[in-house]
């Protein structure tokens, strides 16, 4: 049995089809990267994964059982920004989860629990390069460290399933290969199975272990609704043939025309 199975996915908003007719299996520790035009429905494919929507057809099964359909602690996310408290220190923010997991209600540990949250707090810290900033605030620290911080809230988590929705899209170029850096070593140190949405098809073609493309493969310029986009390419990653990538390149560029148009 897979560790996640699309069966036949379809995703529709009223008359509108987002995504169509989606196969998928993934064995846990794959990091799959998805690009696609914008608006063919990969933040969607995510929200189905994080359990915030729901599919209209088809199955999403979990190690053989339907997808919890709320979010839990077995599913993180991080989007391109803004996904830490302003009101919480570096330390707190990491801290937050670890409290709400244990102490629901109260929102707070004390004595030996609360020591022990804190050490693996600290540890996480220093893992994502932020040992530095621990007690500053989140308007304190550059857009990079906002998303180190965004991934340590999430790692502490240990969720099954990670969802990364765009989270270098707002960073230079050099501070996103430090990013890229960062979430291969956690990754290979936690084994979570990885969904990362990209804009950028090079950043897709070599993070993780597989490129995904969504696009449409039916598009009908009078009815540009009647149609969603699916999964065209599901690629090992690694491979390096141009033409291949000059050809999805071209493909996700008319989409995105269409799609604008
Ligand atoms: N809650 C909703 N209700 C109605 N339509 C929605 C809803 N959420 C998304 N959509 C539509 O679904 C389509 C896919 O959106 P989605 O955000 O998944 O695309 P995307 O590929 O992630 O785009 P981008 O790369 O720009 O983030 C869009 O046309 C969007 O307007």
């Amino acid at each position: 049995m897979s560790f996640i199975t699309v069966n036949k996915l379809w995703k529709e908003y009223g008359h509108t089809v987002v995504l169509e007719n989606l196969n998928l299996t993934v064995e846990q520790g794959e990091f799959c990267t998805l690009v696609g035009a914008s608006g063919c429905g990969k933040s969607t494919f995510l929200k189905m994964l994080l359990g915030q929507e729901q599919p209209t057809r088809g199955d999403l099964q979990l190690e053989g059982d339907t997808f919890p359909g709320e979010p839990d602690r077995n599913r993180g996310i991080v989007f391109q920004r803004y996904s830490v408290f302003p009101h919480l220190t570096v330390r707190q923010n990491v801290l937050m989860g670890l409290e709400l997991e244990q102490k629901p209600f109260l929102g707070k540990l004390f004595g030996k629990a609360r020591r022990e949250a804190l050490a693996k707090v600290d540890q996480m810290i220093e893992a994502v390069g932020l040992a530095h900033a621990a007690n500053k605030w989140p308007h304190e620290l550059s857009g990079g460290m906002q998303q180190r911080l965004a991934i340590a809230q999430s790692f502490i988590m240990r969720p099954r399933v990670l969802l990364l929705d765009e989270p270098f899209g707002a960073l230079d170029p050099g501070i996103r290969r430090d990013m890229h850096q960062l979430i291969l070593k956690l990754w290979r140190e936690t084994g979570t199975t990885i969904f990362m949405v990209t804009h950028d098809l090079h950043e897709g073609f070599y993070l993780g272990t597989r490129l995904l493309v969504f696009d449409k493969v039916r598009n009908d310029p009078q009815q540009p609704e009647a149609f969603g986009a699916t999964i065209t390419y599901d690629l090992p990653i690694g491979q390096t043939d141009q033409q291949l990538y000059e050809s999805i390149e071209t493909s996700v560029s008319e989409t995105a025309r269409a799609l604008s148009a």
